[in-house]
């Protein structure tokens, strides 16, 4: 048998989410299936995570809500349990006790605080003045609502909402009998939190959600090490984003690992809070989701290996070190934990509303990373933990006993017809976001979940610096088994890669990610850059590159699934994408024009002639990723004899 050392390197992007992790738990799953199922159990802690930042995200987008249309009042969607965890039958929609009021309507805007989308031209004759007739304050299209009917909407004032009466929904929810005593009262009605603009329906729901944070608190102090001096960082809104070339900038430590009695926002340092709001923790205006810092577990962190260590017992036989090796500023690997073996640890934050490109890249010399920690993984010979859900060692879950016990009060939020129809207004789609659960709130927080292998590769955990995952293949690999594999996963700082480049220039191939779903949205932390436009530019400084310039590239157009359903709700690729022309806007004719783009600037840029190879994926698809994934380990199997003169 052949053996070898590869290692696969997924690429720097920016800010922007677009799978490269994920690529890399695909491979874990494919030919580690062992070590990725028994390490289910670690991914609950952020799974959790990513649903309570999906009820924060909800949270703060109603806080900047106006009031609730008439037309949506005492609506209950069929989703809403009919009755809570202690058999009380359900109540009216949220909106239905919010009173007729005079806040005005705003005027529409892009809630996400998404800027106008620049238009692209793949042909390279790009139209200015077309693209600044786009520039209406809109990302992109509504799904449901154009701009124009969004300022056409009507005043908050007929028909005046009956408080009174739970509506027929309400009934159909299961109860008329235990709706809460203010919905009964006489006028006049009660008045929203005028801090927080909430009803008091809201504001109670929102209240008795307030040990979620809590909740959040000690999943962030349970991921990150003890020994960790800067747990979680959350910069100052404007702040540059972290830079992990040469000298570490870190971003100001503004969280700490002490729980607070009731931390308002992880994402939020500077609000004020005033004793009316203490029972939600939000001030009208401003405790907003956008332009938030986020929070994220700084590079060497060790989520996998501090939530082994805080829940799972080993056996003797078993030895396990968290953060083994790691690469200081000066490029040194140096020992950090007391294991002789490559350890677990990975360098990721959490992070939602962006997406990434990905690179994976085979390497046959052990990695130097510059500038930044990186960890070394090892999940096989014995070195991996036992978890819990194998050893039946798993101690009680705080975080997830919190979750189920707010589960019903979640999914009443979640399923509320008011509240659908504001997050629609404020452009946040949750469902097409990374990291979502709330569909299916009931599994997720039940008191034995387990993730399912889907969960994992669903859920959303940004990666930031450089992580390196070795892992050998097991049985399962069938002929590839035993076979070394080295991956590092690179979090997404586009401004490294002429950094980086010169320590990936030995690999055998490179993978690129580049997620063609984000054709009609723009970078977060560049509101002047589309998402596509961004892929496209870096696609080009990959392939020009002098250094890499004989290694192979292979390209997964990423993130098909989500382009389908956008498409498929009427989106045109031609109003963002000017070359594309009166082409059929389906998902086929739009990745195969894409697919040739790329190609062309492969073609064109590459300084050598090389392979290249492109593949249309969805990587959180088990079934269609497996096929993909086992060419690129044949290529890559071959490429690496090729150089290594065995073929
Ligand atoms: N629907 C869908 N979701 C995807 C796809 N690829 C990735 N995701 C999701 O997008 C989120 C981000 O994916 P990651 O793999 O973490 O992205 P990344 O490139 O590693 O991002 P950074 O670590 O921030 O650089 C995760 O929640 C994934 O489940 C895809 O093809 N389709
Ligand atoms: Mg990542």
């Amino acid at each position: 048998m052949v053996y070898w050392n590869t290692s696969v390197v997924i690429r720097w992007g920016r800010v922007v989410r677009l799978g490269k992790s994920t690529t890399l738990r695909q491979f874990q799953r494919l030919y580690t299936p062992t070590a990725f199922r028994e390490e289910r159990v670690l991914w609950r802690a952020v799974i959790q995570l990513n649903i309570l930042r999906s009820i924060r995200t909800i949270i703060d987008a109603l806080a900047q809500a106006p009031p609730p249309l008439p037309t949506h009042s005492y609506s209950y969607s069929h989703a809403s349990p009919a009755r809570d965890r202690n058999g009380h039958a359900g109540q009216a929609s949220i909106s239905s006790y919010y009173p007729n009021n005079a806040y005005a309507s705003p005027p529409p805007q892009n809630q996400n605080g998404d800027a106008p989308v620049p238009k692209l031209d793949l042909d390279g004759d790009a139209d200015d003045e077309d693209a600044q007739s786009d520039n209406d304050g809109w990302a992109r299209p509504p799904m449901s609502m154009s701009p124009k009917q969004q300022h056409a909407l009507p005043a908050y004032a007929s028909p005046k909402p009956q408080y009174a009466n739970p509506g027929p929904s309400n009934a159909a929810a299961g109860s008329s009998t235990n709706v809460p005593a203010y919905a009964h009262s006489p006028s006049p009605p009660p008045q929203p939190n005028p801090y927080t603009g909430f009803s008091p329906a809201l504001e109670a729901l929102v209240g008795r959600l307030a040990p979620l944070w809590h909740a959040e608190a000690l999943l962030i102090a349970k991921l990150v090490p003890p020994n960790e001096e800067e747990a979680t960082q959350l910069p100052a809104p404007g702040s540059p984003q972290p830079s992990y070339s040469g000298h570490q900038q870190r971003p100001s430590h503004t969280h700490s690992h002490s729980v607070p009695d009731y931390p308002p926002s992880i994402v939020s340092t500077q609000t004020t809070y005033t004793s009316n709001t203490a029972n939600t923790g939000y001030t009208k205006g401003s405790n907003t989701f956008r332009g938030k810092p986020e929070i994220f577990i700084r590079p060497g962190a060790g989520w996998k290996g501090a939530l082994a260590k805080a829940r799972v017992s080993y056996p003797s036989t078993l030895s396990y070190s968290s953060p083994g090796m790691s690469i200081p500023e000066n490029g040194h690997e140096k020992e950090k934990g007391s294991s002789s073996h490559s350890s677990s640890a990975t360098d990721e934050e959490m992070a939602f509303g962006r997406t990434s490109d990905t690179s994976v890249v085979a390497h046959s010399q052990p990695t130097q990373l510059p500038g930044h920690q990186a960890h070394m993984y090892n999940t096989l010979n014995g070195r991996r933990p036992m978890s819990a859900g194998n050893v039946g060692l798993e101690s009680a879950d705080e975080a997830q006993e919190v979750l189920h016990a707010c589960a019903r009060d979640m999914a009443h939020l979640w399923s509320d017809t008011w509240v659908r129809d504001t997050l629609k207004r404020r452009k946040v789609r949750l469902e097409e976001g990374p990291g979502f659960f709330l569909n299916d709130l009931e599994r997720v927080t039940s008191l034995k979940y387990m993730p399912s292998e889907d969960d994992v590769l669903k859920a959303r955990l940004k990666t930031v610096g450089v992580s390196e995952y070795r892992f050998e293949m097991e049985i399962a690999a069938g002929r590839d088994s035993g076979t070394e594999w080295r991956i590092v996963d690179v979090g997404g700082s586009r401004s490294q890669v002429a950094t980086w480049v010169p320590f990936f220039d030995d690999v055998d191939a490179i993978i690129f990610l580049a997620p063609i779903s984000g054709f009609d949205q723009v970078l977060s932390e560049d509101r002047t850059v589309n998402r596509l436009e961004d892929s496209v530019l870096l696609w080009k400084a990959v392939c020009s590159n002098k250094l890499l310039a004989n290694v192979d590239l292979v390209l997964f157009l990423n993130k098909c699934d989500l382009l389908e359903a956008k498409l498929n709700s009427g989106i045109r690729l031609a109003k963002y994408v000017r070359s594309y022309g009166d082409r059929d806007n389906d998902v086929d004719t739009v990745s195969k024009y894409l697919r040739s783009k790329f190609s062309a600037i492969h073609r064109e840029y590459s300084p050598n002639p090389r392979k290249f190879y492109a593949f249309c994926t969805s990587v959180t698809d088990t079934a269609t990723t497996a096929g993909i994934i086992a060419s690129v380990r044949d290529m890559v199997i071959r490429q690496h004899l090729k150089q290594s003169k065995l073929l």
